[in-house]
């Protein structure tokens, strides 16, 4: 089976492609979103936000079991944010949990998520022995990645994070929409993220992207061995 990747963009899309002996061949889903495939692994560039990938990941899960020829497994990857001090710069961490961290509605008494609304659910959890394999292989901190709208950019905002979620090791943008897409086709999911700055007061100049993206490439280097025994890549090539 093969393994969709999805990330945010291009930079980080190349990225995990580098991880791979071959130049990836292209092709075209419809609507006009390109996948860049290579041994074994799909990998796609949808957009920055939970929306845009929500939109990508159905596309390209849809047009694979069209074609008769589904995937074994979503990856959301790309670089993040990292909660300090449990995941520095470089790091790479493994969502034990992809939480939907401000979906839902402000109340007198703080926030209620989307499943304390009575609609749908917060969090995705991807399979534990996956997690812990991909984690002993890529050496990956397993904790929860929160996917937010906008980026954290407070000493204040991300202390709130914290209080609510407590075993947070990071954020990033997209890993929830790719795990409802996957949910919806019955695929199994995962987040993969590389720590590129801190959550916190928002200081670009020191967003450390090179090294998280050369961390991520790293981590798809090792992440074949991970998956095999998991029956992911059987059959690949
Ligand atoms: O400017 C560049 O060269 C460049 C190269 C690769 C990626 C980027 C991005 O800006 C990616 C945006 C993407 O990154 C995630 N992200 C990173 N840090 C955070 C954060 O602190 N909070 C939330 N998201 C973060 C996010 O998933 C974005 O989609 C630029």
């Amino acid at each position: 089976m093969r393994v969709l990747v999805v990330t945010a963009v291009a930079a980080e899309r190349d990225a995990v492609t580098a991880a791979f002996p071959h130049t990836p061949q292209e092709a075209a889903l419809p609507g006009g979103a390109v996948l860049h495939r290579t041994a074994g692994f799909d990998v796609l560039a949808a957009g920055v936000g939970p929306a845009a990938a929500a939109a990508g990941t159905a596309t390209a899960l849809t047009a694979a079991a069209l074609a008769g020829e589904p995937y074994g497994l979503a990856v959301s990857a790309g670089i993040g944010g990292g909660f300090v001090p449990g995941a520095p710069l470089g790091a790479l961490v493994v969502a034990e949990r992809i939480v939907a961290a401000d979906l839902g509605a402000e109340s007198p008494e703080g926030f209620l998520t989307v499943t304390e609304l009575g609609f749908g659910r917060d969090a995705h959890r991807p399979d534990t022995d996956l997690v812990r394999a991909v984690a002993a292989a890529a050496g990956a901190l397993p904790g929860d990645v929160l996917t937010v709208s906008t980026v954290t950019g407070s000493a204040a905002r991300a202390a709130e994070l914290t209080a609510r979620h407590p075993r947070a090791l990071a954020e990033a943008m997209e890993g929830f929409g790719v795990a409802e897409a996957a949910a919806a086709h019955g695929t199994r999911v995962l987040e993969l993220r590389a720590v590129s700055n801190a959550v916190g007061p928002r200081d670009r100049a020191a967003w450390r992207i090179g090294d998280a993206l050369a961390a991520l490439t790293a981590a798809f280097r090792a992440l074949p061995a991970a998956l095999v025994p998991a029956g992911s890549l059987e059959g690949t090539q």
